[in-house]
């Protein structure tokens, strides 16, 4: 639903705008939310469903042609239906992703002056930390409960310099992580009804965009009056998504807010709007949104994967033309998407809405 600026006649406390919301948090006195985040949700709970699929990686890359095709199937209809898995044994160690969680928890941890050397400046910079907002369907402007830093990890690899153990994890993290994706993706290829290797070949995936980001949510004192990210779709092709094991992602299916848990050591995968204009609207980027609670500190870490930065991606040529001839989406070049969005933070509208391609007349 649509953020309302609630009653602020109750609500007075106002806050730097730039503040950390770690910091605010972590004050004693705050019993309510500042009126700048006022964002209400009547169905912040979110309703479980045992049916959210899981995909098990080793199924999808083993030799067994009968297992192999049952997981394609599997994963052809999770990118169809939920446009969401839970990706299991993907091979990545549980300390390399314990240790990534841990080492952005400590860069949350660092001086305010130290953070703040990455305030954004730019869309273009390649290292980002902050608190965010966003401007809802009445153009006022609402602060995210959380904070949050974000890097450009590959094809060029930037890091926060402190603390040192980030750069080498999240180095290790997004090293390890670009298998997966590419083995993800050529099932994908091939659940589209293309060549195996036809999204590595054509989205230039050697040099495939990585991007790094960590969200920090600290506790709320009214959960119900903020939310940590509202409801967005991701640019890229696949969102690799891991928590500390406090609760939060919410992915909307069927009109209706899901929560998403996880088992430990899995991987939350959601596609994207890249996928979503890729597939010439077969796979729809899932719109998904974090909550906020009172009790528990929560933090994600969030790989965004898509094309080569240069790469200008339409929807592929076979399925335009299975689809007679009709590109349901507009080109556009991967890294100017990209940074529009991060300068361009609109609630509810997003990229890839100004991409689609209306039906003409003669269509109708
Ligand atoms: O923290 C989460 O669960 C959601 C994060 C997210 O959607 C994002 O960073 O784009
Ligand atoms: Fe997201």
């Amino acid at each position: 639903m649509a953020p309302t600026a609630s009653d602020v006649s109750n609500q007075t406390t106002l806050i730097d705008d730039s503040a950390y919301v770690k910091v605010l948090a972590e004050s004693s006195t705050l019993k309510s939310v500042p009126s700048q985040f006022a964002y209400a949700t009547n169905d912040s709970k979110g309703s479980y469903s045992d049916s959210i699929p899981i995909i098990d990686f080793s199924l999808i890359t083993c030799a067994d042609s009968e297992q192999r095709s049952k997981a394609l199937k599997d994963l052809a209809r999770a990118c169809e239906e939920w446009g969401f898995f839970v990706l299991i044994n993907h091979g990545i160690p549980e300390t390399v992703m314990k240790n990534i969680i841990d080492a952005s928890l400590e860069f949350f941890e660092l001086p305010e002056e130290e953070k703040r050397r990455y305030e954004p400046r730019s869309a273009s910079d390649p290292i980002k930390s902050g608190t965010g907002s966003v401007l809802n369907v009445a153009n006022q402007r609402i602060h995210l409960w959380r904070d949050y830093v974000k890097s450009y990890v590959h094809p060029e690899f930037h890091s926060p310099h402190k603390p040192q153990i980030l750069r080498e994890i999240v180095a290790e993290y997004s090293e390890r992580s670009r298998p997966v994706l590419r083995s993800l993706l050529q099932a994908i290829s091939e659940n589209l009804g293309l060549e195996q290797g036809y999204i590595d070949d054509v989205l230039k995936l050697d040099s495939c965009f990585q991007l790094y980001a960590a969200n920090y949510y600290p506790p709320c004192p009214e959960p119900d009056q903020a939310i940590g990210i509202p409801p967005h779709t991701d640019h890229g092709l696949l969102t690799f998504l891991i928590h500390n094991g406090v609760a939060g992602l919410q992915i909307q299916h069927n009109g209706k807010w899901f929560n998403t848990n996880s088992p430990q050591n899995s991987i939350l995968v959601n596609t994207a709007d890249h996928l979503e204009i890729f597939s010439n609207g077969r796979y729809k980027s899932v719109k998904h949104r974090a909550v906020v609670n009172s009790e528990a500190t929560r933090i994600s870490v969030v790989i965004a994967n898509g094309p080569a930065p240069d790469v200008i991606v339409n929807p592929a040529a076979p399925l335009v033309e299975r689809d007679d001839g009709r590109a349901l989406y507009l080109p556009m070049k991967f890294i100017e998407y990209v940074e529009t969005m991060l300068s361009n933070r609109l609630e509810g509208k997003g990229n890839l809405e100004c991409l689609k391609i209306s039906p003409g007349p003669e269509d109708q």
